[in-house]
């Protein structure tokens, strides 16, 4: 039986992943904010992160005194979180993502097919909606689905990204990719990349119905993880897309 440390246990994830570790007849334990992560980090083979940006540096550290695998999935991390992400790399197995699901993980695939074989003539953008209490925005899924577009596209999401339009803005840049985020009520999570092109439209979404979906996910790529040398790893390579 592996046991699965999580990074975050009495949050909204938190509490689903620890469900989605018993009904895979695995071990879970916990830390939250103030607790002790070294602890945590010696208790258990394989850790998931779902709490907040500022718990990253202190929990790298922890698996890297430890040379343990860790599945990070807090999103609205920073140019400077993903370099911590990369140098832990070279010595521990690091999977990070902005959603664990097995539908966003094919989307992603999707979307980069469809921005790889559609022109600039087709406006891509990501538009979600989530619950009244998340707290960072695009979410992760929008700026992951973003990327897969840009990568089809052959573009660099950085400079091509239009964000928080508001007011007299101009018109919409030629060959951008816009995103818009929308919050209310208890949405789990809902996604929608639009080709918009000259009179027609196609839109590939995704709905998450609840959490469980990323929970199943990210245990599945915790106890892929554990097998892996050092590296830096994605959700396709977990489920083989
Ligand atoms: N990749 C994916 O598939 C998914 C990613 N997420 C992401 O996961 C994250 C958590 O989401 P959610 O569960 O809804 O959020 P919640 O706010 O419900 O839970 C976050 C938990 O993390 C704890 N926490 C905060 N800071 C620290 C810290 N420094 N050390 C340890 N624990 C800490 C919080 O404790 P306290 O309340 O005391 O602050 C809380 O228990 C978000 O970034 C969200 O976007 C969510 C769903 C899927
Ligand atoms: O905060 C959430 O709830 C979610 N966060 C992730 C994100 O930012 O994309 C994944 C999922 O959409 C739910």
């Amino acid at each position: 039986m592996t046991s699965i440390g999580i990074i975050g246990s009495q949050g909204r994830m938190g509490v689903a992943l620890a469900a989605a570790i018993s009904e895979a007849g695995q071990r879970s334990c916990g830390v939250d904010k103030g607790g002790d992560v070294a602890r945590l980090v010696a208790a258990a083979d394989v850790f998931v992160d779902f709490s907040s940006p500022g718990a990253l540096e202190a929990t790298l550290d922890a698996c890297l005194a430890a040379r343990k695998p860790i599945v990070i999935g807090t999103t609205g991390l920073e140019e400077r979180h993903h370099y911590l992400i990369d140098d832990a790399a070279k010595d521990i197995a690091v999977l990070q993502t902005g959603n664990t699901s097995l539908g966003v993980t094919l989307l992603a695939h999707l979307v980069r097919e469809a921005a790889a074989r559609l022109d600039a003539d087709w406006d891509i953008e990501v538009l979600e909606m989530h619950h009244r209490m998340k707290v960072d925005s695009p979410s992760g899924t929008a700026l992951l689905l973003g990327q897969a577009a840009a990568e089809g596209r052959g573009i660099s999401l950085d400079r091509c990204s239009e964000r928080g339009r508001d007011g007299v803005t101009g018109a919409r840049g030629h060959g951008k990719i816009g995103f818009a985020s929308l919050r209310g009520g208890t949405i789990a999570g809902d996604h929608d990349v639009i080709f918009a092109g000259p009179e027609e439209m196609i839109t590939l979404s995704h709905r998450a119905e609840n959490r469980m979906i990323f929970a199943r996910g990210a245990v599945r790529a915790a106890l892929w993880l554990i097998h892996q040398p050092p590296g830096r790893y994605t959700m396709p390579q977990v489920l083989g897309l």
